[in-house]
C-alpha cells in the first residue's frame, strides 16, 4: 500500500540513455561536458535524490545497473519509461520510478522531492514543467502502470509520451529558471547537437562562477 507523502526510499531513479543520438553523431551518454561525461553529470544529480539508480541502455560504462528496453521497435522514450517501471517493480519496497534524460545535465536538485510532494493518489503521475513547457520524460511514475503502458504501446508504438499522459491522472510541477551570472538557465536545457554542447559548456561555466 503506497503511503503519501512518498519518501526517497520508495523511489528508484532511471536515466533514459537509449535512442540513437543521431543529431549529436555519437552516444550522448559518453559526450564530455567539462571533465565528466553527460551520464556522470546526470548520475551525480540523480543519485542523492533516490534510493537507487540505474541506466536505461543496453550497456553502461559506469558502475550502475543497465536496464535495457523490453519492447523492441519504435516506442522511443516510452520503451525506456516502460523498462524503468518494470525494473522498479522488481525491487523491494519501490512503488515509483523517476525518469530523467541523459542529455539534460542541469535538471533541478529538488526534482524528485517536488514531484513526490505533488502526488496525492497511488495511480497519479507527476511531470515536470518549466517556462510553460512540459517535460514528460522527467516524470515520477507508479510502477503499477507498466502493464498499462505496455498494452498502450502495443496499439501504436509511434505514439508519444504526452499522449499516454492524456489518458492518466497527471499533476504538473513547475520548476523555476535558475539564476546564473550570465542569465536565467532553464534547468531542463537539453543537449541534442554539437552546438547545444557548446552552449551547455557556457552554462556550466556560468554556474561555477
Ligand atoms: N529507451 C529508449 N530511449 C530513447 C529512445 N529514443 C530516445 N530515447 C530517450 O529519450 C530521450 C530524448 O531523446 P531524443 O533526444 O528525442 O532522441 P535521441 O535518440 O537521444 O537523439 P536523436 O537521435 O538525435 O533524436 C533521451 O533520454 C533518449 O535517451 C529509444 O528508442 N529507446
Amino acid at each position: 500500500m503506497t503511503e503519501f507523502p512518498l519518501d526517497r526510499s520508495d523511489i528508484a531513479g532511471v536515466v533514459l540513455a537509449g535512442g540513437r543520438s543521431q543529431r549529436m553523431g555519437r552516444d550522448k551518454a559518453e559526450v564530455m561536458l567539462g571533465t565528466d561525461s553527460l551520464l556522470r553529470h546526470v548520475l551525480f544529480r540523480l543519485s542523492p535524490q533516490v534510493i537507487s539508480v540505474a541506466v536505461n541502455a543496453d550497456a553502461v560504462a559506469e558502475d550502475v545497473p543497465a536496464v535495457p528496453d523490453r519492447i523492441p521497435g519504435k516506442a522511443g522514450p516510452m520503451a525506456g519509461i516502460h523498462a524503468a517501471m518494470v525494473y522498479g517493480a522488481g525491487l523491494p519496497a519501490i512503488t515509483h520510478v523517476v525518469t530523467v534524460s541523459v542529455d539534460c545535465p542541469f535538471f533541478p536538485i529538488d526534482l524528485v522531492a517536488r514531484l513526490a510532494a505533488a502526488l496525492e493518489r497511488p495511480s497519479q503521475i507527476a511531470v515536470a514543467t518549466s517556462a510553460g513547457r512540459s517535460h514528460p520524460v522527467f516524470g515520477l511514475w507508479p510502477v503499477t502502470l507498466a502493464a498499462d503502458l505496455e498494452a498502450w504501446i502495443a496499439t501504436d508504438e509511434k505514439r508519444r509520451v504526452r499522449d499516454f499522459l492524456l489518458r492518466h491522472d497527471v499533476t504538473e510541477v513547475a520548476f523555476p529558471l535558475h539564476p546564473t551570472r550570465a542569465s536565467l538557465l532553464d534547468p531542463f536545457f537539453n543537449i541534442n547537437t554539437p552546438d547545444d554542447l557548446i552552449e551547455a559548456q557556457r552554462w556550466l561555466e556560468a554556474l561555477r562562477i
